[in-house]
């Protein structure tokens, strides 16, 4: 993650290229938008008040990168991001306030990293900590011996006894401790089992009791009650190896301060927040017949949280003026201006992304820092099984995807996903057992794997 100064829109494409190939207008798009919100935190803050962050709307058909690039982008920055498909507000059962669930769910992104990032702040205390606890499990201190007995002991024996206790067993007992500590710490006990108290994850009376529908009321009577309640817990006996993650966890998250955790990932969403609207174009244009929710009225519901406004989270009220939103859709029935004009006026800037072509499967297949050539490879190589691509069978597997995306439907590269899996579906079977050392794919092989399902549109609707 780098700091918003040194992300120039020129190195934002840059690290864009790494992993998307070509869109190069969406990706410029985008870079400069995201400049001008370090543009905006510059501002005097009478004026940074007054610059809204201009939204995208992307164009362009299914799996050609729009999420990969928005995502990629919010990955950089450290921005929260969340994803939702429009359609999703137009279902049986969905009413206007459902759409502020995409505000609730950035916040909840946020809550995720930030307290992700605040417990490996204190993780080496709570490292500390968690060991401390596993020595008091296996070695219980004198307090803890006694804080066990029973109760009318401590009251009327108790006093007397530890008195008595001698100074000699105080030294033996700390004596062990000691040498249990040195253990733990040199890795002697790892395999060890314990029993430590471990959270109850099963349903609670609010999950078995819940009416379809009222999750999000269940919810908020948990958040309420959650304070209030004791937290429920089991044993479970786990090698020390285990338990003691299981601890640092629970050290972490008793050491992190919560509200301030809250704090920041509030601020973090309102003000680097991303949310990508996708499928807008199936919410555009005229109301079709049936149950659905109308499409103009989900797009009126939207309307306010892409103008700004606050929407109420379980965290606290967030303020949405900021949050970038990015649209996308294919527009192939409906238009951009088949949206509502206001709707229309909060995503000035309209990118298109261009369809992809065998030579541009190509280049995804082996450019990419994660290219899928590279995964399958590294995957396969893991049962000692090397497998190179010529570049001519690179060529014949891009070939096909693209003549299938034609004969079928144009899925663009999420194609070449279907495509691999069955090319090397038997490889991958049977890697384990062959004992060879370089695997050669050539044309001849993705032919003899993929023609006669890539010629077959009924086949290949089915398997590619
Ligand atoms: N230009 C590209 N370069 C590299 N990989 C790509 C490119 N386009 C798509 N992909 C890959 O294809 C898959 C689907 O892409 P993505 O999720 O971005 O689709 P999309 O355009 O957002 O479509 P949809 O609107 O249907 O979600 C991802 O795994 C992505 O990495």
């Amino acid at each position: 993650m780098l700091n918003l100064e040194q992300l120039t829109p020129r190195k934002i494409v840059e690290h864009l290229d790494v992993y998307i190939v070509g869109q190069a207008q969406a990706k410029k798009a985008i870079a400069v938008a995201l400049r001008n919100r370090y543009r905006r935190s510059r501002l005097p803050e009478h004026l940074r008040d007054e610059v809204v962050p201009k939204n995208i709307l992307m164009i362009g058909p299914t799996g050609v990168g729009k999420t990969e690039i928005a995502r990629r982008i919010a990955k950089l920055t450290g921005a929260p991001f969340v994803k939702v498909e429009a359609t999703k507000f137009t279902e049986v059962g969905y009413v206007g306030r459902d759409v502020e669930s995409m505000v609730r769910d950035l916040v909840e992104a946020a809550i995720r990293t930030v307290k992700q990032e605040k417990m490996e702040e204190v993780r080496e205390k709570a490292e500390k900590l968690a060991n401390d606890a596993i020595v008091n499990i296996l070695v219980p201190s004198r307090k803890q011996q006694h804080s066990f007995k029973n109760p009318l002991e401590m009251l009327f024996g108790g006093q007397q006894q530890q008195t008595q206790t001698s100074d000699a067993e105080d030294a033996s007992l700390e004596q062990q401790r000691r040498q249990v500590a040195w253990q733990l710490a040199n890795g002697h006990l790892e395999d060890q089992m314990i029993e430590i108290d471990v959270e109850d994850q099963s349903p609670s009376m609010f999950d078995l009791f819940q009416v379809p529908g009222t999750e999000q009321m269940g919810m908020q009577m948990q958040d309420m009650l959650g304070n209030l309640l004791p937290k429920r817990t089991k044993k479970r006996k786990l090698r020390i190896k285990d338990a003691r993650k299981v601890l640092i966890q629970q050290e972490a998250q008793k050491l992190v301060d919560m509200d301030e955790v809250t704090q920041e990932s509030i601020y973090r969403a309102e003000n680097h927040g991303i949310i990508f609207i996708d499928e807008i174009d199936k919410i555009a244009g005229k109301d079709g017949r049936g149950p659905d929710v109308s499409r103009e009225g989900v797009q009126r519901d939207i309307l306010p949280i892409v103008e700004g406004s606050t929407v109420m989270t379980k965290y606290g009220p967030v303020k949405t003026d900021h949050i970038l939103f990015i649209a996308a859709g294919a527009f192939h029935m409906a238009k951009p201006s088949d949206l509502i004009p206001e709707l229309q006026g909060r995503f000035p800037i309209r990118v298109e992304l261009t369809s992809l072509r065998a030579e541009d499967f190509v280049r995804i297949l082996t450019e990419p820092k994660n290219a899928l050539l590279k995964q399958y490879s590294a995957l396969l190589e893991t049962e000692g099984v090397r497998v190179e691509f010529t570049p001519e069978a690179i060529q014949e597997i891009a070939r096909l995807a693209a003549e299938v995306n034609q004969s079928t439907d144009n899925i663009g590269a999420r194609r070449l996903h279907t495509m691999l899996e069955k090319l090397l579906e038997d490889l991958s079977f049977e890697a384990p057992d062959i004992h060879l050392d370089v695997v050669q794919i050539t044309p001849e092989y993705v032919r003899d794997k993929l023609g006669s399902i890539a010629g077959n549109k009924d086949l290949s609707q089915y398997i590619l």
